[in-house]
């Protein structure tokens, strides 16, 4: 069995290296003839899979996402051609739900602004929405939710139109497919009137998709309005972000709010679980036995952290701070924007950072926030 994979997903030789020969290629690239005689293509978001690319091969059974987003493959392509597909919902939705709580732990130290007491609107509440919900509220943040979606499907939560949301987010965290079409399409949900209307001193979070925001409005916006502050995982036009944006974002990164190494393993993991189940093989590979041990053992805590505190506990597992830096080094440089997704090997989830306290019962929102071995 031929496997052709993006070489950006880890772990996938002691995963499928049982099952069948591994070919890696770069996704972004991948030609008709690169593909023509797999059996598996195993893609990540940057990989275009529809007609053009696959409609000379005439033997693949199985086409294997490592996201949750499904905006780059042609589902209705693939159902004609009864070749099965399978994405990773949920795999980065940890990533992603801490990389967002981490950002405004960072621009209220930056800003000298604290997040307690502030409300974060969270639009999209999925996955990821939720998974941000859940850390914020675990720290005792408001957090109002607006997903229409959910809300006609009957999602127990309480939800909030999207101008309530707007009158009363300090923070707005966004975590919504790009949908071009329909009653609840996303594409430029914030559009330049949304933007220009949006509350003195928001703080703005885009890690979902980069159409979600007219970026060129968003630079004339920021020209205008200093208060708004940015971070920005994901642009309109990746891998070549507008440069003139760039500058106006407090945090820049390459769309990597999802790229912890556990989020990376679990999204390889659960194609790997989809293919043997295609397969009707025992899936008898174990993710634990994939990640590095962390390179700190414990962290021991005198006292229970304050809001600074636990943004430097924070740090230890993932300190934005440096793939904003590099971000800025080198987004304009040539494939710079993916040179620095593919080595992207060095973040953690809060999971991975064992906490020792005297006192146990204290400390459950620690346990709760995902870090590991709280109390002693
Ligand atoms: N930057 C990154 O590395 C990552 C980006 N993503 C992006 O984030 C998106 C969301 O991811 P998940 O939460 O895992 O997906 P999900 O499918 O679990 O949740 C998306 C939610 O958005 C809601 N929604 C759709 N249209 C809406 C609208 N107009 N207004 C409000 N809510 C709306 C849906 O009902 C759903 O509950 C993905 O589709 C993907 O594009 C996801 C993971 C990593
Ligand atoms: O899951 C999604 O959807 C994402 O946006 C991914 O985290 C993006 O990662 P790549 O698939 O582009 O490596």
């Amino acid at each position: 069995m031929k496997i052709v994979v993006d070489e950006n997903m880890p772990y996938v030789e002691p995963l499928f290296g049982d099952l069948g020969e591994i070919i890696p290629v770069n996704g972004r690239t991948l030609t008709p003839e690169q593909v023509q005689d797999a059996d598996v293509l195993l893609v990540r978001s940057v990989t275009r899979v529809n007609a053009a690319l696959l409609d000379a091969n005439p033997k693949l059974k199985f086409v294997g996402s490592a996201t949750i987003g499904t905006d780059h493959v042609d589902l209705a392509y693939l159902a004609t051609r009864g070749i099965v597909f399978s994405n990773a919902p949920g795999c980065n939705a940890t990533a992603v739900g801490e990389f967002a709580f981490i950002a405004m732990l960072e621009l209220a130290a930056r800003f000298n602004s604290p997040l307690k007491g502030k409300v974060v609107g969270i639009v999209g509440a999925g996955n990821t929405g939720s998974a941000t919900a859940k850390c914020l509220e675990v720290f005792g943040i408001k957090v109002l939710l607006h997903d229409p979606i959910k809300e006609a499907e009957g999602d127990p939560r309480d939800f909030v139109s999207l101008e309530t949301l707007l009158q009363e987010a300090d923070i707005i965290s966004l975590h919504v497919p790009i949908t071009r079409t329909g009653e609840h399409k996303t594409l430029h949900l914030f559009d330049e009137a949304r933007l220009m209307s949006l509350k003195a001193n928001i703080w703005l979070i885009n890690c979902c998709r980069g159409d979600v925001i007219d970026n060129q409005a968003l630079i004339k916006v920021k020209q205008q309005r200093d208060d708004l502050k940015l971070v920005l995982d994901v642009w309109e036009g990746e891998p070549h972000p507008m440069p003139e944006l760039v500058p106006f974002a407090e945090f820049a990164t390459p769309h990597i709010a999802g790229y912890s190494l556990e989020g990376k393993a679990r999204g390889t993991f659960m194609l790997y679980q989809k293919l043997c189940e295609l397969l009707a093989i025992p899936a008898t590979k174990g993710l634990s036995d994939l990640l590095p041990r962390f390179n700190i053992k414990a962290v021991e805590l005198e006292q229970l952290p304050d809001e600074k505190a636990l943004l430097q506990l924070a740090r230890f597992v993932y300190d934005l701070r440096d793939d904003d830096a590099v971000f800025r080094n080198c987004f304009a440089n040539e494939n710079g924007f993916d040179i620095m997704r593919k080595n992207h090997k060095h973040r953690r989830e809060f999971s991975a950072l064992a906490l020792a306290y005297r006192g146990q019962s204290e400390v459950d929102w620690l346990s709760n926030l995902g870090f590991s071995g709280v109390g002693r």
